[in-house]
């Protein structure tokens, strides 16, 4: 292995965010693994963030101790397990004051089809360092602030380069999502576009096609995780553009932002058949595809916000005012967007129930009358009450 120089780039970090992890529960852990002789550290995302001056959302511990040699000492120790899938891969998942610890034994990967691997453990931490996708996120991070680097991963972070670790065509087969995982931290950490190396962009040209046999699932996880990124932006695609900035600081959903790149319903369906959205999400593209040029502030700028009220009033569907809020960030309409989100739903008044108390039984009758009232309703601005309402019955 000639390309598997030890090079161990050795700071202390002692940061706000890294302070800020020490919880209760880690101080224990630590101490456990202390006394028991096992190494324990931070590793992979949680360390590049930390060293970019960000909380990390989610933190991984990685270990010299055996899935086996864990489960031991934490029932020595009292300490509750997680059940969860990742045992296999040796995860363990430890509570400790109501906190969850994910924690990894290193391991290599010896066999790979593209998308699982079979694995051995190791006590040897460049050994794990190495089966890692990117240089920035090969590097662990002890409890004292030491920083261990075999890749130049620290470097790479500061000058932002996103390269593989050794050979990217080597890094990829193993597992084809890593060549949405390259863009995505591309769009992360660089601030120019096009600033590939260019035998990192063939090796990905030429493998791109192994991300079909990639499940929609993982991608779509992916994908979400790129949009709320800093995508690198192309010129020509004019409505992105425009819509990424329109809901910058709105906390969009993914799909508010996806949206944007599509030009009609039919591609929020194929989009579906590839990668299994959620109901959920299917149904706010489809909404935003159909709906971001027709349902607009009414001309009359005296009540701006009736047109979208009135879709969601007369859709009478729970979910349709979330929608609507989503298209607000989509067009850009911040004001209307904070008047809606104070604006609470009303509620029609009057049921088939009191129609039947006014003598009226047959169903027809009563749906068409509901259906009557609830325009009259509408056009009073939603204020009439139910008897007023109910007195237009008996005058008909
Ligand atoms: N296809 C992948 C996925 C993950 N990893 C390694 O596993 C770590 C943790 O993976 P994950 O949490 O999925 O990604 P993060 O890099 O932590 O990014 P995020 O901020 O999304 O959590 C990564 O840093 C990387 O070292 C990898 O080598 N190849
Ligand atoms: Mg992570």
């Amino acid at each position: 292995l000639p390309l598997l120089k030890r090079h161990l780039f050795t700071m202390k970090l002692q940061s706000p965010e890294f302070q800020s992890l020490f919880t209760e529960g880690l101080k224990s852990l630590t101490e456990l693994f202390v006394k028991e002789n096992h190494e324990l550290r931070i590793a992979g995302g949680a360390v590049r963030d930390l060293l970019s001056g960000v909380k990390p959302q989610d933190v991984d511990f990685a270990t010299t101790a055996t899935p086996e040699q864990m489960k031991g000492m934490f029932q020595a120790a009292g300490i509750r397990m997680i059940n969860n899938k990742g045992e296999k891969h040796g995860t363990v998942t430890a509570r400790l004051d109501k906190e969850n610890f994910e924690i990894t034994t290193l391991r290599i990967d010896v066999v790979t089809d593209g998308r699982h691997a079979e694995v051995e453990f190791t006590t040897d931490w460049q050994r794990d360092a190495e089966r890692r996708d990117l240089t920035i996120n090969s590097m662990f991070l002890g409890f004292d602030g030491t920083l261990y680097d075999y890749f130049n991963g620290y470097e790479d972070l500061k000058n932002k380069k996103v390269r593989f670790v050794g050979h990217a065509k080597k890094r990829i087969q193993e597992d084809y999502l890593r060549i949405l995982r390259y863009f995505r931290f591309y769009g992360k950490i660089v601030d120019k576009p096009g600033d590939h190396d260019p035998e990192t962009l063939e090796a990905i040209a030429a493998n791109a096609r192994g991300l079909a046999g990639v499940s929609g699932e993982r991608i779509w996880v992916e994908l979400k995780k790129i949009l709320l990124g800093s995508l690198p932006i192309n010129a020509s695609l004019e409505e992105f553009d425009k819509v990424s900035q329109n809901v910058e600081g709105f906390s969009p959903k993914p799909m508010t932002l996806l949206a944007s790149l599509f030009k009609v319903q039919d591609d929020v369906t194929k989009l579906d058949l590839r990668l299994k959205i959620s109901k959920e999400e299917k149904n706010l593209g489809l909404f935003l595809v159909k709906y971001r040029k027709d349902l607009t502030k009414a001309a009359d700028s005296a009540e701006p916000l009736k047109p979208y009220q009135d879709f969601i009033i007369d859709c009478r569907e729970p979910d349709a005012t979330a929608r609507v809020w989503e298209l607000l960030k989509y067009q850009g309409q911040h004001g209307l967007l904070g008047d809606l989100q104070q604006w609470s739903v009303p509620t029609f008044p009057v049921s088939g129930h009191d129609i039947r108390k006014v003598g009226i039984s047959s169903g027809k009758e009563i749906g068409a009358l509901l259906q009557q009232l609830r325009d009259q309703w509408k056009k009073s601005g939603y204020q009439m009450e139910k008897d007023e309402l109910l007195s237009y019955v008996k005058k008909t």
